[in-house]
């Protein structure tokens, strides 16, 4: 564990792969969210590995990263219990023989939780509840971890992260496909004041980011921060994305999608006002 909560996390602009520097710096605070887009290969998961590491300069990027405007004590650095910086990564898959149960409690001792006979059990009920709140498909403390499904399992580790961890930052790559509700994930993790980076090209997650970091040709080319039309077109992109999520529990239920929604009326599109007529 850290100690002292961690106000700000800055990141030190090094260099591109062609050795031009990239922006200069780029501060995140408490409860700030961060997306990292960028195109296949242009060095996304290299910024957030060096986020991870808290380079000092020492990665092929030359970044450095400060934490509340210093540079972090070399513990802070190497000692894995004391690491400020939690990862989720795109694959989950748990290999040990042990209940859900059973393993965020063990996760629950080894984070520190205080009194395990009494605050345990309600730290285990808390995580499995936020973790059924994101996935579809609910599981309990005595279901098998090995036998979860990837949202499951996705969902879990996010709760887990958020609830559990003491880790300040979180880096996220890609949580679009893993059937969970993104929005509600995001809330549970910055409700915990954490700062989060998300690799991401998901146009919900994008905008519900303050800023979208831009990375090209293994740089930080630009910081985009997310504008009021930005914001508003969340809304219709929340909307678009509830009634897509409605059809796949459909198809999930085995039922069958024989009228689609009424898309203007879900838009909030006038029809009568509309001019141009669409064509597929
Ligand atoms: N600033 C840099 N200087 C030198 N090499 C870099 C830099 N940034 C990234 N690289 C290297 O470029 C390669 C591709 O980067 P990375 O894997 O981070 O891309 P990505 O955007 O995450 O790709 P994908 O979307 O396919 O996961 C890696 O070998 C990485 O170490």
């Amino acid at each position: 564990m850290t100690g002292a909560p961690l106000r700000s996390l800055t990141i030190l602009g090094g260099r591109d792969k062609a050795g031009r520097p990239e922006v200069g710096e780029v501060t995140l605070r408490a409860g700030d969210v961060a997306c990292i887009v960028g195109p296949t290969g242009s060095g996304k998961s290299r910024l957030l590995a060096d986020i991870e590491c808290l380079a000092q300069g020492d990665t092929p990027s030359g970044r450095r990263i400060l934490i509340d405007g210093a540079e972090p004590e070399t513990a802070l650095r190497f000692a894995a219990h004391r690491k400020p910086v939690a990862q989720l990564s795109q694959t989950m898959t748990f290999v040990v023989d042990l209940t859900v149960g059973e393993f965020v409690a063990m996760h629950a001792r080894c984070r520190g939780v205080p009194d395990p006979g009494s605050r345990v059990p309600s730290i285990v009920a808390a995580v499995i509840a936020g973790a059924n709140d994101l996935s579809g498909e609910p599981f309990g403390p005595d279901d098998a971890l090995a036998e979860l499904s990837g949202g499951q399992s996705r969902a879990l580790m996010i709760a887990d992260t958020a609830l559990l961890s003491a880790s300040p930052v979180v880096l996220i790559d890609e949580i679009e496909n893993a059937g969970i509700d993104r929005r509600r994930a995001l809330d549970l993790l910055v409700g915990e004041e954490k700062i989060v980076l998300i690799s991401t090209h998901d146009p919900i997650l994008a905008l519900l980011g303050q800023r979208r970091l831009v990375i090209r040709n293994g740089g930080i080319a630009e910081v985009i921060a997310t504008g009021p039309d930005e914001r508003a077109s969340l809304e219709i992109l929340a909307r678009l994305d509830r009634a897509l999520l409605d059809l796949r529990e459909r198809l999930r239920a085995g039922r069958r999608i024989d009228h689609l929604p009424d898309w203007p009326a879900l838009l909030g599109i006038d029809k009568e006002r509309e001019t141009t007529p669409w064509t597929p």
